[in-house]
């Protein structure tokens, strides 16, 4: 049996935790049978122990969560209506948990910073663990100042910065796939490999999120968090282990290594939101007359930015990364483009293209594109695809997440400098952009992005 936790949720009530942590958490309970959870949870409105029962009951439906440690938990939950930013409050609910529990931020940021300083006035157990929930900070000094405030609480390893695409299978078979094999590790480098693209386009729109995205965009949203991380494992050195120490100091490495190509925020980034038209079967209005948006703000729901990572491995290859929200094409992926063959005998004719590594970031596959010998004629070179599908992962990405959590092990989660880095390297963007030093431009829902964009 694995020791209880109590698991504290600030902001119980909300969004985020009905729709992706409780079914996440139940995930987990069904697939783990001997973990003991006892869930708190807390929001500003009052609710009874049993309407807050029947929503965690609703949350668990949605992945079929069953079993004793589900049981037990519905059994034992309580929920807490209490201003978090008061620090009695809080102090009264630390005294509910028995043990170190894990207190998890799924507030709004604001209300996070202020919950944070009132937790200084607040005497936390030992061993407490604190997960906080993305964007962290609005700048690198913003998440400077916040990464002082939280050690002054607890540890470093006691501070899980939660990013969900760090508990994907895909992102994690990354280490498995570069790290495993021989046949891809002495290709991974600047000799061999001429550009990576890492993409997430998605059919979703704003979704009731105007509130949190209007001031954050596909850039914040996206690649200042998930993708920038995505990229640090794609160009990390090999670690020793996987190990928190190992895994994060190596991520941290390519991350201090990274920068807008050629610190041209201007020439190297794209930013684009967009107009009226229909997805996957549903209707969207433009961005700019959704409920609840600022058109004036200027916010953009697709960003392409291109970055160099300054080390011997990697010196003069481009990475782009690129998000989009109401994309025609749902696409997914790590796109590797390698550089041709040096020499094709004379006497083959036919395909020559460089070899393409697609990795999937879901559903879990990948494919290398190459040339080969095909029917017919032999001395004709034809394009095939090697294709490798893998199972999915036992559990969500926010079930890995939750569930290293719970052990106390931060290795899927963003280390303090990592967080301040991965601001360091958006800001000269967001500067540009808000100068409006980079053009918005513009794409009907249902398009593949604005015609004029290079296609990646
Ligand atoms: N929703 C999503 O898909 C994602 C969200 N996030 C992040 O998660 C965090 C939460 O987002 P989300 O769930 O969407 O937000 P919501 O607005 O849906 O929920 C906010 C929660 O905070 C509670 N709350 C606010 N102020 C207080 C207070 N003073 N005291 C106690 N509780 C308070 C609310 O309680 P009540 O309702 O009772 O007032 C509610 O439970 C944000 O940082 C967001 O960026 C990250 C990834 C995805
Ligand atoms: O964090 C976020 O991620 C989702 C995309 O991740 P997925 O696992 O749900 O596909 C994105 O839609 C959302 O805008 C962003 O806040």
């Amino acid at each position: 049996m694995t020791k209880p936790t109590t698991l504290i949720l600030l902001g119980g009530s909300g969004d985020l935790s009905a729709r992706l942590l409780m079914p996440a958490l139940g995930q987990l309970l069904t697939e783990r049978s001997d973990r003991r959870v006892t869930l708190i949870g807390v929001g500003s409105e009052k609710m009874s122990d049993e309407q807050w029962k029947d929503r965690v009951r609703q949350s668990f439906q949605t992945t079929e969560s069953t079993g004793k440690s589900v049981d037990s938990l519905v059994k034992e939950t309580m929920y807490v209506a209490a201003d978090v930013t008061d620090p009695d409050a809080l102090s009264e609910l630390l005294g509910r948990s028995s043990g170190a529990p894990a207190i998890y931020f799924a507030l709004p940021p604001q209300v996070t910073e202020k919950a944070c300083v009132a937790l200084e006035s607040v005497e936390i157990p030992p061993g407490t663990v604190l997960a906080m929930e993305k964007p962290f900070g609005l700048d690198a000094e913003s998440a400077r100042q916040l990464n002082e405030q939280l050690l002054r609480l607890v540890p470093e390893d006691q501070i899980h910065r939660v990013d969900h695409f760090l508990g994907r299978s895909t992102v994690l078979n990354l280490l498995g796939l570069r790290f495993a094999n021989r046949v891809f590790e002495p290709l991974w480098n600047r000799d061999h490999i001429d550009s990576v693209a890492v993409v997430y386009d998605e059919q979703l729109g704003l979704e009731g999120r105007a509130g949190y995205y209007d001031h954050a965009g596909a850039l914040v949203d996206m690649i200042q968090s998930h993708l920038l991380q995505v990229l640090s494992i794609f160009a990390m050195e090999a670690p020793y282990s996987t190990d928190a120490a190992d895994l994060r100091a190596a991520k941290s490495a390519v991350l201090r290594a990274t920068r807008v190509r050629d610190n041209d925020p201007l020439a190297s980034s794209r930013r684009a939101r967009y107009t009226e038209g229909t997805v996957a079967g549903r209707h969207f209005p433009s961005y700019a007359d959704e409920p609840d948006v600022d058109p004036e703000r200027g916010t953009e729901t697709l960003a392409q930015v291109t970055f160099e990572i300054d080390n011997w491995r990697w010196a003069g290859v481009p990475f782009t990364l690129r998000s989009g929200k109401a994309i025609g094409e749902r696409r997914r992926e790590i796109l590797v483009r390698f550089k041709p063959a040096p020499h094709i005998p004379v006497g083959l004719t036919g395909s020559s293209e460089p070899d393409v590594l697609r990795i999937s970031l879901g559903p879990d596959e990948m494919s290398l594109a190459m040339n080969v010998n095909g029917p017919g004629d032999p001395w004709e070179l034809d394009r095939t695809e090697l294709t490798a599908t893998f199972g999915e992962g036992q559990l969500k990405a926010y079930g890995e997440v939750l569930e290293s959590m719970l052990d106390g092990d931060p290795s899927l989660s963003v280390r303090g400098d990592a967080a301040e880095q991965m601001w360091r390297i958006v800001d000269p963007i967001i500067e540009a952009w808000r100068a409006d030093e980079v053009s918005l431009d513009e794409y009907e829902t249902g398009s593949n992005g604005p015609a004029s964009w290079p296609t990646i």
